[in-house]
């Protein structure tokens, strides 16, 4: 992934800027190979669950080292203002990419703090090409990047992040998720699955 810088000068908040002693990220070895499709993390995500009809239905794909390419039609479920993409909409396809970089790291973790830039209004009917990328860890800290492109995957910019997501364990969803949903993916075999193997794969 080529990765310019999306900040420009201004690195943003300080939260977001690694420490001096943060490190490389590390791909996890059982991580998807590059190329391949991540598929839904949970049915009923906002972000690429099917069952979410006005979702971004967001399909993601792993890229080399600890990289991600995504994208995302612009529905017209998803307008602000008459014709265009609603701000927070796309800051949640921003989220759920960097999110998904997470599964190449095996680690869980949720977002701590995200930063947009809205640099070209994005119409409806318009696919969103995304990139991001995790540039350091901290301990429980990691530290990502992602741009979001119209016309094309090297089109011109229109969206940035910065983001800073906190390692948790998967007690933070058990705990703070509300029971029926809990209940019914505890029960799901596939979401068992991808709990243990987040839970065995720190
Ligand atoms: C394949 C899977 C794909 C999944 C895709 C999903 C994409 C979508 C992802 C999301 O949107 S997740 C949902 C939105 N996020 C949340 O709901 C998180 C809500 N916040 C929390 O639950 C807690 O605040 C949090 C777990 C983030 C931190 O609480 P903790 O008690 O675990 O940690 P603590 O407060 O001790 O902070 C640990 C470190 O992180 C730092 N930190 C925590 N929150 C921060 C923050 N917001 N900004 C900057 N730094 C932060 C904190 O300063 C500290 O730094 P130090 O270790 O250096 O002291």
């Amino acid at each position: 992934m080529s990765t310019e810088n999306p900040r420009g000068p201004s690195p943003g908040h300080p939260a977001l800027i690694p420490p001096a002693d943060a490190l490389r990220p590390v791909r996890h070895p059982d991580a998807p190979a590059p190329g391949e499709l991540l598929g839904t993390h949970y049915d009923h995500c906002f972000g690429c669950g099917g069952a979410q009809p006005h979702g971004l239905h967001l399909q993601a794909r792993a890229g080399d080292g600890v990289s991600i390419t995504a994208e995302f039609t612009v529905q017209a479920a998803h307008q602000g203002a008459p014709g265009l993409a609603h701000g927070g909409v796309l800051t949640s396809a921003l989220d759920e990419t960097l999110g998904s970089l997470n599964w190449l790291l095996r680690t869980i973790a949720v977002t701590g703090r995200l930063e947009t830039d809205f640099v070209r209004p994005v119409p409806v009917d318009t696919q969103l090409f995304l990139q991001a990328e995790v540039t350091a860890v901290a301990g429980r800290k990691i530290y990502s990047t992602a741009v979001g492109r119209i016309g094309g995957p090297a089109g011109p910019v229109a969206v940035r992040a910065n983001a800073l997501f906190i390692e948790v364990k998967v007690d933070h969803f058990i705990d703070n998720g509300r029971q029926v949903e809990i209940q019914a993916a505890m029960a799901d075999p596939d979401q068992i699955r991808r709990v243990r193997a987040f839970e065995v794969n720190p």
